[in-house]
């Protein structure tokens, strides 16, 4: 696979992505915006610390990614194992993250060790922490601490050893005050701090991203690679990403399918809003000036102003 990026761009290539099994699409992180790479240096400096973290981003922004490089990093031999807490019934959810002995529940003929037992030596990943029903915090948090859960159904704890990464797209501070999260599991999550900006406010990752994206769907598809056009990338540029990197990635994915020749165009991009008048030539000039920096635009006022020219 082909990146176009320009040299010595920070791309963070995971060594085994493909022979893991948990392993999402993903085989890179692509961090090329200053916030991305300032965001990168934290990754490193908390991924070995064996910390707690909190991730916090709009969805789609890569969070699960990152918690996934923070795990790689942290030299934790054991499993990375994702939860999405908005999905755990609230009936079961208490069996699903600490397990259950044999016989707890009708119907329940095995044990199980549940996410966090899955976890042990590695780390757990609970997406939406928010979601998670109030009483189950405190377990949580219990647990985490003593570094022991109590499986439904039983009366001895069992030791487990796991490095909790969450994450939120909501404010925990604010559902805090609001009563709705347990304070003291926010203080002890709040240890290791990540803000995983939206892609709007990292715009340097947008052409890097859509390039990367372009690689992999191209590669997968067994199609050739076709040449990001500059009407295309100033579209890309100056969309905000409602949906993030997901949405940047299902768009070049669907630009990849129904460009017939060797560039994409910004009618293939299809984005929301993107009529034709936005990418007329002049805009196209436009958008080229607002990229100048000011030196450049004072030398081309004065190459403007000559009375030869
Ligand atoms: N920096 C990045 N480099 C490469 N791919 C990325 C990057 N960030 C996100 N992606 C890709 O974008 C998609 C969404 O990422 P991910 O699932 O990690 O987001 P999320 O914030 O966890 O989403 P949600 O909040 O909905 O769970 C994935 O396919 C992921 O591989």
């Amino acid at each position: 696979m082909t990146l176009h990026l320009p040299a010595g761009q920070p791309l963070l290539t995971f060594p085994d992505a493909d022979k893991s099994p948990l392993s999402i699409r993903a085989k890179a992180l692509v961090f090329v915006d200053p916030r991305s790479r300032k965001l990168r240096d934290e990754v490193e400096r908390l991924a070995p610390t064996g910390l707690p973290v909190l991730i916090r981003g709009e969805s789609g922004t890569g969070k699960e990614l990152l918690a996934r490089q923070i795990h790689r990093e942290s030299g934790r031999g054991g499993l990375f194992v994702a939860v999405n807490c908005g999905a755990l019934s609230p009936t079961w959810a208490e069996a699903e993250l600490f397990g259950h002995a044999a016989g707890a529940y009708a119907g329940s003929a095995c044990s199980r060790a549940g996410w966090f037992g899955s976890a042990n030596g590695g780390t757990l990943y609970l997406d939406e922490i928010g979601d998670l029903p109030l009483g189950l915090q405190g377990k949580l948090l219990a647990a985490l601490e003593t570094r022991e859960v109590l499986r439904v159904g039983t009366q001895q704890p069992t030791p487990v050893d796991v490095r909790l990464v969450a994450a939120s797209s909501v404010d925990l501070a604010q559902a805090v005050a609001a009563g709705k999260f347990n304070e003291r599991l926010h203080r002890y999550l709040d240890e290791g701090r990540l803000e995983l900006p939206a892609l709007r406010e990292r715009p340097g990752d947008i052409l890097p991203l859509a390039e990367y994206f372009l690689g992999v769907y191209a590669q997968r598809l067994g199609l050739p690679l076709p040449q990001l056009g500059t009407a295309a990338q100033f579209a890309l540029e100056r969309y905000s990403w409602p949906g993030n990197t997901r949405e940047l990635e299902s768009v070049i994915h669907f630009a990849l399918l129904v460009c017939s020749d060797d560039e994409i165009l910004p009618d293939h991009l299809n984005l929301p809003g993107a009529g034709a008048p936005l990418h007329t030539p002049l805009t196209i000039i436009e958008e080229q000036l607002a990229r100048l920096d000011a030196h450049e635009r004072a030398h081309l006022r004065a190459l403007l102003a000559r009375p030869d020219i």
